[in-house]
């Protein structure tokens, strides 16, 4: 096992490069079963959620050549149309193979994903859409089989503008006959990345980015090459970082557009920042000011921020109200930041924080991938060292998060635990 050993109190000074965002690349990875031709992935951090995609998608027929930051996917025939088990509770997008292999096939087998630290997480809006589009659902043994002759455009409303079911229903419709109308479809940039490339393949899908996603079905699609775009949680992960450290840095890497609700609050919150061609300078020389923040479906403040924020607001003036209105239990670093000397209270789905002074280092676990980002950030900003634990939650999302921060001046390493007595 390994941990992560931080000694907080360095400004933060320099430029640091965002990656490929892992929620654009998952579903985009999953779109690449739907051709029979060969399609090139640019941009592509290099993750262990991009390694479990790759594993659903090998065990299921395809050739993948990695490169640096590239991934090229052929899939001339599917050998199984199951995801097993052993994938799914690694990590829930798994799920996203259904509507590709639902269009392709007219099957699929996929494990029940089952809740994790941050919510329930049900799947009953992907398989609404599915059933909308004639698929027959059937569950049993942990498993849910979709199976149609063949799969024919409908209007779907979802009751919430999941991402992932928009996704999912996006993918499953590109070769459906006929027109299918998505309405209240998330809108979340990764969202439109796929519909991007999807259309590259030559897909007909408009309207992605907004409520109302209309795709008329087409006969096939061909393999296409397409760059990722910039992952705007890590992006918001190392502007917090700078922030919180009262450091100068400069976030490479970025489309502002998709940063504006995490920009706003850190510029409320006292943060200088100043938007420059392929990024964002952050200048924090003052002490944060506590604000109030409420996650949303995008553009609204994203859920993915919200721990970050959390630290940033444990070590700002005041006292803030954090709301977590997109998952119902998104508060397991509260005990975490408690431990490192953040006096916060949990009331229902609001977190009240009061800002202290100074954090101070602690052994601590990350519970989930943002949990251990929001107790990187604060240990940054801690007084003494912090040990983080269950750092693998932390692999699935950053990409050399550790060299990243050691280059913008961070005291962070990485070490085994046995090294530790
Ligand atoms: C791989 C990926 O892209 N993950 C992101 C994706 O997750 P994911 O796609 O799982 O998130 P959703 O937007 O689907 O979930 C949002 C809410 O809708 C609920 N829900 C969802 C589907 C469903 O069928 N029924 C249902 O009730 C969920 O339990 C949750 O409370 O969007 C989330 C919300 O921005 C982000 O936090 C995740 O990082
Ligand atoms: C919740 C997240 O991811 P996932 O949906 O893959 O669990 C995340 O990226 O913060």
């Amino acid at each position: 096992m390994e941990k992560i050993i931080i000694t907080g109190g360095n400004p933060l000074h320099g430029s640091i490069r965002v990656s490929g965002a892992k929620n654009a690349v998952l579903p985009i990875l999953a779109a690449a079963l739907l051709t029979t031709t060969t399609t090139k992935l640019l941009d592509v951090p290099n993750l262990a959620d991009v390694g479990v995609i790759c594993s659903v998608l090998e065990e299921l027929g395809a050739h993948i050549e990695k490169g640096e930051s590239t991934l090229t996917i052929s899939v001339p025939y599917l050998t199984s149309v199951e995801a097993p088990y052993e994938h799914v509770r690694k990590m829930r997008a798994s799920f996203l193979v259904m509507g590709p292999l639902l269009a392709r096939t007219g099957r699929a087998r996929i494990s029940l994903p089952g809740g994790c630290a941050i919510g329930t997480r049900p799947i009953d809006l992907h398989l609404k859409g599915f059933a909308a589009l004639g698929a027959d659902i059937r569950y049993g043994a942990g498993y849910i089989e979709a199976a149609a002759e063949e799969l024919v455009g409908a209007k779907i409303y979802l009751d919430f503008p999941s991402v992932g079911a928009t996704e999912n229903i996006m993918m499953a419709a590109v070769l459906a006959q006929g027109q299918t109308i998505l309405e209240n479809a998330a809108e979340e940039p990764e969202i439109v990345d796929l519909a991007n490339f999807l259309n590259s393949m030559g897909a007909k899908i408009k309207g992605a980015g907004t409520k109302v996603i209309r795709i008329d079905g087409v006969e096939e699609l061909t393999g296409a090459t397409h760059a990722v775009i910039p992952d705007r949680i890590e992006a918001g992960t190392y502007l917090v970082a700078a922030a919180i450290t009262k450091g100068d840095v400069l976030v490479e890497n970025i489309i502002i557009d998709h940063l504006k609700p995490v920009m706003a609050k850190l510029k409320e919150a006292g943060v200088e920042l100043t938007e420059e061609d392929n990024g964002i300078r952050v200048i924090s020389n003052s002490r944060i000011r506590g604000v109030d923040i409420k996650t949303l479906p995008y553009p609204g403040f994203p859920t993915d921020m919200q721990a970050q924020f959390m630290a940033l607001m444990a070590a700002a003036e005041g006292t803030s109200i954090i709301t977590e209105t997109v998952f119902e239990n998104r508060f397991m670093h509260v005990s975490e930041l408690k431990r490192m000397g953040a006096k916060i209270k949990i009331e229902g789905r609001a977190a009240i924080v009061q800002g202290v002074k100074t954090l101070t280092g602690a052994e601590v676990k990350a519970t989930d991938l943002r949990a251990g980002a929001a107790l990187i950030l604060a240990a940054l900003a801690a007084t003494g060292e912090t040990e983080i634990g269950n750092i693998y939650h932390i692999d699935r999302g950053y990409e050399r998060l550790i060299e990243k921060l050691q280059g913008i001046g961070a005291n962070i390493k990485r070490v085994e635990e046995c090294a530790l007595v």
